[in-house]
């Protein structure tokens, strides 16, 4: 076996411990397959007097400086929770040649494009397989075996968080803030859950899909991504009524050239593969113009369904078995990561879209009385003094029928074939009447 290689691991935290944790339990196997031996000489963490379960061969430091002075690293597993706490330590690795193997999405999403650049001036690698849908190697996959496939529209439920908190109140009927305070719990939430619960953490994982796949930042359909928080619980079993489910979806759709993205809770049918993605997991559904349908499916966040994605990452660089960084290959710039929280035009196209929604609030009929531009596509359902319908029309015919009298209106976009919608709406009327 040739010389030891050595490893360091930024944050130990649900991530940097499980990728810790995996790396001893797997020590021979790991080994076999890189045909070399590795050890893990130093982790740096933020309070170094904190209680953990480490060897006494790994140095534990909260210094930067220490941690790359006290061995000469291979490569680093960074798994602090932002953009602010990595971006100068990445950096400053990759300027040292060292790969990095990161979780932190925020840091992909903000930074991508120069640390891939960076990358490539100092002949390392940068690794984010973990960065977007967890444990699901969806990023590989569609890298390594969908390379001829033109994939028109890509959807995905891509916050574990957000799936596990929709799915625990409709199940459970668990309130929203304890089922969030749950999902801190297993270690899915962000360490700023507001991130989750708001869409941020699904629209830095939309950014780099849309990057991977694209080649390019998406053209965002609206300003700000829309969250799960304040769902109301009457909304998730209305819409089981009306045959499908609430979930909180990342789209990406190519137009010619342009990439639209947007990032909310959409009302996905019982037909449509992501309607059974449940829990913590997470989903990505693809149409590829050769093999059709596809989806990924599995653990979206997690201690070691992460770390799993982390150390293949780490294990592929080792073994020489990864690609090369995405487009360098076949593009003279470097990748263009970098299109989160943009000032530019773009960012604020809001096109006025037909399409079909579920509405949800109050005094829906009276509303829709005399409606020309909205058609309405089911039987209106009733629950605990709550309202819901299918719709179709544009978003801004929709929006200004349903909000006259109604404050607590919302509108979820549907995520299925219109077909669907017609069938299920011929079994929903025959039901009602
Ligand atoms: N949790 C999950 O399921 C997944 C998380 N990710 C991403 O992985 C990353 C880590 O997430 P997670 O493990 O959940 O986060 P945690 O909050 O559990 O852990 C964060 C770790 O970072 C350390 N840290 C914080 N600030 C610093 C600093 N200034 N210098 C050094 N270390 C610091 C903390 O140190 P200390 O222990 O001393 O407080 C802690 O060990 C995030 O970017 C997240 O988005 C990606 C996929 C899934
Ligand atoms: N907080 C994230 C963790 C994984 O990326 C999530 O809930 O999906």
């Amino acid at each position: 076996m040739s010389q030891v290689k050595k490893v360091g691991i930024i944050g130990f935290g649900t991530v940097g411990s499980g990728v810790y944790e995996t790396l001893l339990s797997k020590k021979e196997k790991v080994e076999k397959i890189i045909g070399s031996q590795f050890s893990i000489p130093v982790i740096l963490v933020k309070d170094k007097q904190k209680q953990r379960d480490i060897s006494g061969e790994t140095a534990v430091t909260d210094s930067f400086e220490e941690f790359e002075s006290l061995a000469e690293l291979d490569a680093v597993v960074e798994a602090s929770p932002d953009a602010t706490t990595a971006y100068p330590f990445v950096r400053r690795l990759l300027q040292k040649g060292i790969t990095v193997i990161t979780a932190n999405k925020e840091l992909v999403a903000k930074h991508g494009e120069e640390l891939l650049n960076l990358a490539g001036i100092y002949n390392c690698r940068l690794f984010f397989e973990a960065a977007v849908a967890g444990g699901i190697p969806v990023l590989t996959s569609v890298r390594h075996t969908l390379k001829t496939n033109d994939l028109e529209r890509i959807e995905g439920v891509v916050n574990g968080t957000s799936n596990f908190i929709l799915t625990k109140m409709r199940e459970e009927g668990t309130a929203f803030q304890t089922a969030l305070e749950e999902a801190q719990e297993h270690g899915y939430a962000e360490a700023v859950p507001d991130k989750d619960v708001d869409g941020w953490d699904a629209y830095y994982k939309t950014t780099i899909l849309s990057q991977w796949i694209y080649g390019k930042a998406p053209v965002w359909l609206t300003e700000k991504p829309a969250g799960i928080r304040g769902t109301d619980v009457r909304d998730l079993l209305l819409a089981d009524q009306l045959g499908g489910r609430v979930k909180h979806l990342a789209s990406l759709e190519k137009n010619g050239d342009t990439i639209t993205a947007s990032v909310g809770p959409q009302f996905v049918l019982n037909d449509h593969p992501l309607y059974g993605v449940e829990g913590v997991n997470n989903g990505i559904h693809v149409k590829g113009s050769i093999v059709g349908s596809l989806l990924f499916q599995g653990a979206g966040a997690g201690k070691f369904p992460t770390a799993s994605a982390v150390i293949e990452d780490l294990i592929n660089y080792w073994s020489h078995t990864s690609e090369k960084a995405p487009l360098f290959e076949d593009h003279d710039e470097a990748p263009q990561l970098s299109g989160v929280n943009q000032e530019n035009e773009e960012t604020k196209i809001k096109p006025e879209y037909s399409g079909v929604w579920l509405v949800t609030g109050k005094q829906l009929a009276l509303q829709l009385e005399g409606q020309r531009a909205v058609e309405k596509l089911s039987a209106i359902k009733r629950l605990e003094g709550r309202e819901a319908v299918l719709v179709k029309g544009k978003k801004h015919d929709v929006t200004a029928a349903m909000s006259a009298l109604n404050d607590t209106v919302r509108f979820y976009p549907v995520c299925g074939e219109l077909q669907s919608i017609l069938q299920l709406n011929a079994v929903t009327e025959r039901s009602v009447s």
